[in-house]
């Protein structure tokens, strides 16, 4: 669970700061991707042409998008459409990343298979086609491209709705066919000047949809649970309050909404009856939003004259669907929506771009089971990220095991930052630090910690601090609680706070941490066990709450402590704890 609260208990750290050294900021995003500091100190072209990624289009996309990828240094495309889904699991675990469109289908299996997956791009809007869960789980971060198919779609589904009400498609079915004085009979329409429209989904689509309504000159009703009253107003619709009062008296429906458990034949029975006599229904979203058995009835019935359907239940619908064999006010088409040199051309070179840029640099963009990150808040953020990352790892050292929770709050300036994916990446470091390497990353850290019983909670806290801001992260075990701070200098993330006591040291390097009696002659026995096992002393900080409290020393090494060294300071007199961390 992750829950936000504002303020808390915390008190803001305190202690001397000396010793600036610039580090590089490196994405944390980029961990995903299991790189090294070099491969993300680079450029990302040179980072691009030092890694050999393969990315697989599983469905058409614009020539113009492969051809976006392929030009990345260091990517290799692989385009094989239209594959048996057994052809598709053989081949998906050597693939980096995976782009479709809506026909392949990212099952939980594929994902299992996909063992070196790090994304999956959708070429459009619809992500039902992929199991947002099981991706997450894997640690796969899935973006799709909102905008780019989003006016073909309007008009394609303000089509169907004129078509379906003048009977184009079977008129022209008639005229084919020689039937031309029948067809003239038969097909009588109906005008749209003055009907009420109900729109149930006003998102990108559905507003669009709105205004090339009301230039028609409908009543255009609105049910959207995010839609708010001022932003109604400025489209000029009337906000209803439930699906219900939408469609109450509707002439026509056009549903754009994506389909979820809890869409799933939202157009039903009893809400179909709720239209007007001689309604028709446009679906240009999803075929599952429709329960079709109780539209054909409600067509069979008479109480709805006829339906234009872009997308079934069921892709490809049978050739015998039932709502094949209507005569009039029908229009089909084959989920066209998007179908347009205009769209795929955005959404093909949109996704590709994604898929380099995330793969390059770690930058995230419409990530829909991560917070996004683009280029200037990596940029503003990364130094935060690496701190975060820095201090989830030592905390997984000191705190106590079996915590239930972990507390990350944000002082001063970083307060008022977008910093989902600085606690994310603190939650990451600590989890990873029990787990095999790969299993934990920055897309799954909140659903292991779920698992585990283990609630993120992060706070904002409005105290001044003596530095401009601070990152406190605490580990909770019912009363017990460990904390550590950090803050940044310049661009340098240093360690700032342990567990109430000041010190100041920076954040990579082999670290050893001593917890002492603070008495006489324990440093200096320290220090001689390192002389005695070769270890050179980089950096010391030391720390205590009072003399002859508590006292801890941060000593940065040139090399980790060995077993037999880390036995031989806990040996020592006076010393509650040793511990060895390479960050
Ligand atoms: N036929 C085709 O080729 C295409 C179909 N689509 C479908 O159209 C859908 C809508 O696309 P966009 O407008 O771009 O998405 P969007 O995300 O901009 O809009 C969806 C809207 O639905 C609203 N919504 C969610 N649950 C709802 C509910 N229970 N009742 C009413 N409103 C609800 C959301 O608040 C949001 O405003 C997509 O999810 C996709 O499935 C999209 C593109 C092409
Ligand atoms: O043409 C396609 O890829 C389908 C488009 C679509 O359904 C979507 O973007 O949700």
């Amino acid at each position: 669970m992750q829950t936000q609260d504002q303020g808390g208990e915390e008190e803001p750290g305190d202690g001397p700061v000396s010793g600036i050294r610039l580090l590089d900021s490196r994405p944390a995003a980029a961990e995903i991707l299991g790189g090294t500091l070099a491969y993300w100190r680079a450029d990302p072209y040179e980072r691009l042409a030092m890694a050999n990624f393969r990315v697989l289009v599983s469905d058409p996309i614009s020539d113009k998008g492969v051809e976006a990828l392929a030009a990345a240094p260091g990517i290799e495309v692989d385009v094989h459409t239209g594959l048996p889904p057994e052809e598709f699991l053989k081949i998906i675990g050597d693939y980096d990343a995976l782009v479709v469109r809506s026909q392949t289908k990212v099952t939980a299996e594929v994902l299992a298979a996909a063992t070196k997956l790090k994304a999956v791009g959708r070429a459009g809007v619809g992500v039902d086609n992929i199991d947002r869960q099981a991706a997450t789980d894997h640690g796969v971060i899935v973006m799709n491209t909102p905008t780019g198919n989003t006016i073909s779609t309007a008009e394609h589904a303000f089509t169907l709705m004129l078509s379906c009400a003048r009977n184009i498609g079977p008129a022209h079915a008639g005229v084919l066919a020689g039937d031309f004085k029948a067809a003239r009979k038969a097909f009588q329409g109906i005008e749209l000047n003055g009907k009420r429209l109900a729109v149930i989904g006003m998102g990108r689509i559905g507003s669009e949809f709105a205004k090339r309504a009301q230039a028609f000159n409908m009543e255009v009703v609105a049910y959207d649970p995010f839609l708010t009253e001022s932003r109604a107003r400025e489209l000029k619709v009337t906000l209803a309050e439930s699906p219900d009062a939408a469609l109450n008296g509707a002439d026509v429906v056009t549903l754009h909404v994506p389909l979820t458990e809890s869409t799933q034949h939202l157009l039903n029975e009893q809400r179909l009856a709720l239209m007007n006599p001689g309604a028709i229904v446009v679906n240009c979203a999803r075929g599952g939003l429709i329960d079709e058995a109780a539209l054909k009835a409600a067509i069979d019935s008479g109480h709805i004259a006829g339906c234009a359907l872009d997308v079934f239940e069921v892709e490809p619908p049978p050739a015998d669907h039932p709502l094949f064999s209507l005569g009039k006010h029908v229009t089909f088409t084959p989920h066209l929506g998007a179908s347009t040199n205009e769209a795929q051309e955005n959404v093909g070179i949109e996704v590709a771009i994604q898929i380099r840029d995330f793969l390059a640099t770690g930058e995230i963009r419409n990530a829909i089971n991560m917070p996004s990150l683009d280029a200037t808040a990596l940029r503003e953020l990364g130094p935060y990220l690496d701190l975060a990352a820095a201090l989830g790892a030592l905390l997984a050292k000191l705190g106590p095991d079996n915590a239930d929770s972990l507390r990350v709050s944000y002082h001063g300036d970083l307060a008022g930052k977008d910093t989902g994916l600085v606690s994310r990446t603190a939650l990451y470091r600590l989890l990873e630090q029990s787990r095999q390497d790969g299993q934990v990353n920055l897309v799954n850290a909140p659903a292991v910690a779920k698992a585990m019983g283990l609630d993120l909670v992060e706070s904002t806290i409005n105290a001044q601090t003596e530095f401009n801001d601070l990152l406190v992260v605490e580990l909770r075990k019912g009363d017990q609680k460990f904390r550590i701070a950090g803050t940044i200098i310049g661009r340098s993330p240093r360690i700032v706070e342990i567990d109430r006591l000041f010190v100041d040291v920076p954040i990579t390097g082999h670290l050893l941490i001593v917890r002492n009696d603070d008495r006489p002659g324990i440093v200096g026995a320290v220090g001689t066990l390192l002389g005695q096992h070769g270890q050179n002393i980089a950096n010391l900080s030391l720390g205590r709450d009072k003399s002859g409290g508590n006292a801890l020393s941060v000593i940065e090494l040139d090399a980790p402590a060995d077993g037999d060294l880390m036995s031989a300071i806990r040996a020592i007199p006076g010393v509650t704890l040793a511990t060895g961390v390479s960050l």
